[in-house]
């Protein structure tokens, strides 16, 4: 093989994660609210009700106070979520080499999905390879992702070979991964408890994800198998059991609850503010929190709960909580995406290398 000129890009590469407002002021966080949560997948009510919903209520008025949430959270470099994948798109590209072209697009507001998958259109690649950024399947994150992509994609003249990353919840690589980042803290001090907390859904969207009538029973999400395959909250209890494991915790050292309520509707439970206030009345005054539903650091991690989840636990009489912080650009993660692309390119490299009509001639 003639290793002295690198090799053409075969394979297009598409991160996707969920994105982000352009600015903290409080006119784009109103476009990004508005462009969130009108998205069906997400607030999944007829389109009147949502538009009604969206913007005379919800952005007007949360517009304001998530900005200056969004406040906090900005660094010089911009919101972290963006600036966390942009470097992540740019280690990876390294790490694959000269064989994949890496492209970046945000379901919301900007890097723009559009403009990802135009360059990556421009290169005319026979494969693509979409990541959405969400370990866990859910209809208003993957699902979500999943449609847009079809739906620009699907205006092409040629459509490439599409092969999408459903989840990664269980990859043993992005166990080991987010294991590592815990396990510096749990060697450094004792903790009497470890949290994990994930972003909350409605249950609404559970049930309607559940042929089976299986979901939000008793021990319904006691493992993941046919009967509840892409159940998100099922995930992401196979998720923390896998973490607890790997860092040595018996049963009753580790809980696993959800976050970020909006509305009204019952969310999947236990609710996370519920379970910071029932661990500090068991006496449990030492907390480490992870947040496994996230790849970046974000409003989510490094505010609600660095922060507004301390605070309760605080107050209510804790002494010492530790957010874990997400996998960001570790190396371990960037080498675990790299090993998650060339499984799905080996498996299907064979018809690369053989052309279609050679098993004619
Ligand atoms: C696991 C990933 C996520 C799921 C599932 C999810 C569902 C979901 N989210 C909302 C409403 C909001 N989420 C907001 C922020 C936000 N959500 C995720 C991820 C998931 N959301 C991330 C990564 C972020 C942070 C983005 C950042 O810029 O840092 C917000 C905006 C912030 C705020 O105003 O509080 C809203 C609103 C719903 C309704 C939902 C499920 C249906
Ligand atoms: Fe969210
Ligand atoms: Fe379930």
């Amino acid at each position: 093989m003639d290793h002295s000129t690198s090799p053409q890009p075969h394979t297009g590469v598409l991160l996707v994660n969920l994105g982000t407002p352009d600015s903290p002021s409080v006119g784009d966080v109103r476009r990004y609210l508005r462009e969130f949560l009108m998205d069906g997948r997400v607030i999944d009510i007829p389109f009147l009700s949502r538009f009604f919903l969206v913007n005379c209520i919800i952005a007007p008025f949360r517009a304001p106070k998530s900005a200056k949430v969004y406040q906090e959270v900005w660094t010089d470099a911009g919101s972290p979520l963006k600036v966390y994948s942009e470097e992540l798109k740019r280690l990876l590209q390294t790490a694959l080499g000269d064989g994949y072209r890496v492209s970046l697009g945000m379901r919301y507001q900007n890097p723009s999905l559009e403009k990802a998958l135009e360059e990556l259109h421009d290169q005319g690649f026979r494969r693509l390879i979409i990541v959405p950024l969400f370990p866990q399947y859910a209809s208003a994150t993957t699902g979500s992702v999943k449609e847009k992509v079809m739906a620009l994609i699907s205006q092409w003249q040629l459509i490439p070979e599409l092969t999408f990353v459903d989840q990664f919840y269980e990859h043993p690589l992005f166990v080991e991964a987010f294991t590592a980042l815990g396990k510096r803290y749990l060697e450094a001090e004792p903790f009497d408890h470890v949290l994990f907390s994930y972003h909350g859904l409605p249950e609404r969207q559970i049930r309607k994800g559940d042929p089976h009538n299986h979901c939000l029973r008793d021990g319904c999400c006691d493992s993941v198998g046919p009967h509840n395959r892409l159940c998100y909250r099922a995930q992401c209890f196979q998720t923390s059991r896998l973490l607890a494991q790997a860092l040595g915790l018996s049963d009753d050292q580790w809980t696993v609850c959800f976050q970020s309520r909006l509305g009204r509707d019952p969310w999947i439970q236990p609710y996370t503010e519920d379970v910071v206030k029932q661990l500090v009345a068991q006496g449990k005054k030492r907390v480490l929190a992870y947040s496994p539903a996230f790849v970046a650091d974000c409003l989510e991690t490094t505010i609600e709960i660095g922060e507004e989840y301390k605070e309760v636990f605080m107050e209510t009489g804790g002494e010492r909580w530790q957010l874990v912080e997400s996998l960001n650009v570790d190396p371990r993660w960037v080498a675990t995406l790299q090993t998650m692309i060339q499984e799905r390119s080996r498996a299907e490299h064979v018809s690369d290398e053989v052309p279609h009509t050679a098993s004619l001639s």
